[in-house]
């Protein structure tokens, strides 16, 4: 027995060696790691205190669990260090954000899509009704799920003419849920809100400027994040407090659905994306936007 016992020693502490020999080996062979890139950027302006919160994930900021992860962290930040404004815009030229990401719900393991969904509540929560202000600076196409984060802002300046917007859901045969509705709808109103989901009509910028879904319309970047400031330095000689509050009573409907629905609504969304017509959908959209 001991001699069983002293070769297995003898055999494991030998293969130790080998693994770490090898690992060395390997670690000399390997490339430095990759950096870790954020995939939400925050700039905070020394002077006006205004945070520039950038979407990061090339190609098109399609909002995955991680990325919503992050920029949620980055409200509750600038929530915690009682930002004075926020500017909400993308690393890319052509897209602010192509909306949610479509993989994560597309032949998705139930905890997984479980995940993402709450994900996506907590932080639309924390940006609709965050306590400082916000604008959107689109400067590109900004479908669906994008459209819904611009929404959420309290100002939108848009450049154009040339990108869209719009909750385009039902041309994937999927539904905006009701939060997102209620969003569209206090920007746009009752009957324009109907005819744009009913359509999933996405709009030019000066289509958007026109039903009022964007406040301003500009020729570039540039413009938009000058306009933007402009937006929160208004706020300046208003007091904080009772800007939040009013606030927070102007969007008292999407914050209360949301607050006592949130269960509800993530199995509304779990029993509606997973049956199979659903899935199948969404597998073609997916092929169509490859192909293009
Ligand atoms: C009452 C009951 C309620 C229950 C609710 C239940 C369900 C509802 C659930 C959710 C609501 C859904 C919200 C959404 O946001 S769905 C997403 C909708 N988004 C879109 O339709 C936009 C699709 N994208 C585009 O139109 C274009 O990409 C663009 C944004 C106009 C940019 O065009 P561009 O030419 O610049 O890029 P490409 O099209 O070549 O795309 C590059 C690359 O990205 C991939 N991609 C694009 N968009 C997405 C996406 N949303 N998700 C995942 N991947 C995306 C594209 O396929 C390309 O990939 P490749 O591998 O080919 O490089």
């Amino acid at each position: 027995m001991a001699v069983v016992y002293r070769s297995w020693k003898a055999l494991t502490q030998n293969a130790i060696l080998t693994r770490s020999v090898s690992n060395s080996l390997r670690l000399y062979s390997q490339k430095p790691p990759a950096p870790v890139v954020p995939l939400v950027n925050v700039e905070v302006d020394d002077k006006s205190g205004v945070a520039v919160v950038t979407l990061n994930r090339p190609p098109v900021n399609s909002l995955n669990t991680p990325l919503l992860t992050e920029l949620g962290a980055a409200i509750k930040n600038l929530e915690d260090n009682k930002s004075r404004g926020m500017i909400l815009t993308s690393s890319s030229d052509t897209v602010f954000s192509a909306g949610l990401d479509i993989l994560e719900m597309y032949n998705t393991p139930k905890d997984q899509l479980s995940a993402f969904w709450t994900t996506l509540q907590s932080t639309w929560l924390s940006l609709y009704r965050s306590s400082f202000p916000t604008v959107a600076a689109i400067n590109g196409h900004s479908p669906a799920g994008g459209c819904l984060l611009a929404l959420s802002c309290e100002y939108r300046v848009m450049v154009g003419p040339k990108f869209s917007i719009g909750l385009n859901e039902t041309q994937l045969g999927i539904v905006a849920p009701p939060w997102f509705v209620i969003c569209m709808r206090d920007v746009i109103g009752h009957r324009q809100t109907e005819l744009a989901l009913t359509t999933g009509r996405l709009f030019s910028a000066p289509e958007a400027l026109k039903i009022g879904l964007i406040d301003s319309m500009v020729s570039n970047k540039a413009e938009a994040m000058a306009e933007a400031q402009k937006f929160i330095t208004q706020f300046a000689k208003i007091p904080p407090l009772a800007r939040k509050l009013t606030k927070e009573s102007v969007r008292g409907e999407g914050i209360r659905y949301m607050e006592d629905n949130m269960i509800d609504d993530l199995q509304i969304f779990m029993d509606l994306v997973t049956q199979p017509k659903i899935q199948k959908g969404l597998e073609m959209y997916l092929a169509t936007l490859k192909k293009k």
